[in-house]
């Protein structure tokens, strides 16, 4: 590890107060002379100048150095910035548009992502499937595209579904075709050669589609078709996301040949009140230990876990329960936390997740995409939208029992360089420091915080309705909170964006905790989302709090206390990009000090490209 340089506070910065403005600049009266002098001087001063500018503009179009009475700073061109926003370690194509994960699978040694592709343009349309492959998850080979549009069943769309790897080593797809009707119908495919270890070729299904909309379901209520599992009894499974008026649903298949699916009258589940369930995942978990287990993992020490997204509101909420693989009935272990109501897979942007099973290395692993959130404009000059988070691993969280523990591959940690480690900053109510780790653009993160203790038992505050959504995000100071670490800002702190810990005392004098990820001042330019994103985590009594952070450019992933709750976010900086983009520590509480500890580590760039064949 560096030792890094001693810190230094920040004179008559802005604390995260966006209401703070700098008083205007006082006048006075000068005498004649002066003032003729200071307007010669003015006049020499601004020709000087421009000749400056006209030089370094000519020499290097991107950056223009400007120049005020207090310090430099550094305004970079529209070009520069959307070039700035394309990450370095989180998985997109070279260009246009990427949407929902589809059917990722292990084959001889290669890890396959198939994915919602628009070959065309950076917006949604000419849905295809995409195809990349990878090692390791990190470094990808962008392969030809899939399945494209091609068949009157599908030529509005060869959408989201799943592949399914046999026991005997076939592997086939389903997916939902959209038709010119734009109702959606059931679909199969195929790798032409199995022998191929990329698995460049597929064909559809002569007899597609293999499954039409059930009576009393909607046209356009039906689709995304899962990986087909066989249950304790030897029966094949696959399951359908749907809805009947606004409750949302699994619709359940048997199967005897993998082609003619029968649905079973009754759904797998259903909640009422939450609509269109889009892209179900259905996986268990080992209540033993962290290994994963494969879909046919069933009996006692199990559990199972329902994933759905809610269409329209790209929000991935999951829930925790028993599986009856004889009645095909699925049990929410809490019904306060069920399906669509209890809790979300991430708090921020992440949607239409779906998981693999690895066998290689016994874990489950998911990716969601990450939509932006700045103008279609910005994507189409761009030429790309949308990334993947850093593939996670998921577990049940064994402590609590009614979290699951999403956090990134370890193989992203072999792209971390420069290790610096922080010990034991004191913070002070209200203070910021920023932290001199040199270029802050692909960090990894891990840092904890240590509340004094004291003034967390002597606070008299409480509040029992603090939310991280509804609050003025970290500008709104509590006794206990806000304290965290403020990525991608600028020196001057006018943009920023942290992510923080609030521990809001509660009035039963039991306390809660927040983790939030405050959006307000990310973009001093256009954002869609101008919002604080966030929820609540458990922390039991022998824990720490504890944060880690993948910042990438324009996305930023954040992980509380090993993974209960994660929350991801798109942030488009003006000035907090290339060399200006900085990290703070911050404590904005108002009753306590907070003691953090820090390891920070540059992240290489991942290796992105097309296959050469
Ligand atoms: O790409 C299709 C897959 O994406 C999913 C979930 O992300 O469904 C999204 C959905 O909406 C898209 O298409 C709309 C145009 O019809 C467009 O307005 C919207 O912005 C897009 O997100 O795609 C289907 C088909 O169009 C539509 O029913 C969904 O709302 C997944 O369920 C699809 O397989």
């Amino acid at each position: 590890m560096q030792t890094p340089e001693p810190f230094t506070h920040l004179e008559h910065e802005p604390l995260l107060d966006h209401h703070h403005h700098h008083p205007p600049p006082q006048t006075t009266t000068k005498p004649l002379f002066t003032r003729v002098v200071s307007g010669v001087t003015f006049v020499l001063f601004f020709f000087a100048f421009a000749i400056v500018f006209i030089v370094l503009t000519q020499q290097n179009s991107s950056v223009r150095i400007v120049t005020n009475s207090e310090k430099s700073f550094v305004r970079y061109s529209q070009a520069d910035r959307l070039s700035w926003e394309r990450t370095a370690f989180h998985f997109q194509p070279a260009k246009n548009f990427i949407y929902d994960p589809n059917g990722p699978l292990f084959h001889m040694g290669w890890y396959h992502l198939f994915y919602q592709y628009n070959p065309y343009a950076p917006v949604w349309g000419n849905m295809s499937w995409g195809h990349s492959v990878s090692k390791d998850m990190i470094n990808w080979y962008e392969l030809p595209v899939a399945m494209v549009p091609t068949k009157w069943y599908d030529i509005e769309g060869v959408l989201s579904g799943s592949t399914t790897v046999l026991p005997n080593g076939q592997i086939f797809a389903l997916y939902t075709g959209n038709a010119k009707d734009f109702s959606q119908l059931q679909c199969k495919a195929a790798p032409v050669n199995l022998s191929d270890p990329l698995l460049i070729e597929w064909v559809k299904y002569d007899d597609n589609p293999i499954l039409y909309t059930p009576p009393g379901i909607g046209l356009m209520d039906y689709r995304d078709p899962s990986t087909v599992w066989t249950g304790p009894d030897g029966k094949h499974r696959m399951i359908m996301g749907s809805k009947r008026g606004n409750t949302g649903m699994v619709l359940v298949y048997h199967t005897t040949d993998y082609t003619n699916y029968e649905l079973l009258d009754e759904p797998l589940h259903s909640v009422p009140n939450t609509d269109m369930w889009e892209c179900v995942d259905f996986y268990p978990v080992s209540l033993t230990n962290d290994s994963a287990l494969d879909m046919a993992a069933y009996g006692s020490g199990i559990k199972h876990v329902i994933k759905e997204s809610w269409e329209g509101h790209g929000m991935d909420w999951y829930s925790i329960g028993t599986y009856d693989a004889i009645n095909d009935k699925w049990t929410p272990d809490n019904p306060e936390l069920d399906v669509g109501i209890g809790l979300r897979c991430d708090y921020g942007k992440f949607f239409a997740s779906k998981s693999l099973y690895d066998p290689l290395k016994k874990r489950r692993i998911t990716w969601g995409y990450v939509g932006e959130s700045d103008s279609v404009d910005q994507d189409l000059s761009r030429g790309w939208a949308t990334v993947y988070n850093v593939g996670r691993t998921i577990v049940l969280d064994r402590k609590t029992g009614t979290h699951l523990l999403h956090w990134p591959v370890e193989e992203v940690e072999s792209l971390r360089y420069n290790g610096q480690e922080f010990k034991e900053i004191e913070l002070e109510p209200g203070s910021i420091i920023p932290l001199d780790i040199g270029t802050a653009t692909q960090l990894d993160i891990v840092a904890t915080f240590e509340v004094d203790q004291a003034a967390l038992n002597a606070t008299s505050e409480t509040d029992d309705i603090y939310g991280c959504t509804t609050s003025l995000g970290a500008a709104q100071r509590g006794s206990l909170g806000p304290f965290g670490l403020a990525v991608l800002a600028d020196g001057t702190l006018s943009e920023l964006t942290p992510v923080y810990f609030y521990i809001a005392k509660k009035a039963d004098g039991g306390v809660s905790t927040h983790f939030c990820t405050d959006k307000l001042r990310s973009s001093l330019d256009y954002d869609g989302e101008r919002v604080v994103y966030g929820s609540t985590v458990p922390v039991l009594d022998d824990e720490e709090l504890t944060m880690r952070l993948l910042v990438d450019h324009s996305i930023v992933e954040g992980f509380a206390q090993g993974g209960r709750t994660v929350i991801t976010s798109r942030v488009y900086p003006t000035k907090a990009i290339y060399e200006q983009a900085k990290l703070f520590l911050f404590n904005n509480a108002t009753g306590t000090s907070v003691k953090a500890s820090l390891k920070i580590w540059q992240m290489a760039s991942a290796q992105i490209h097309q296959y050469s064949f």
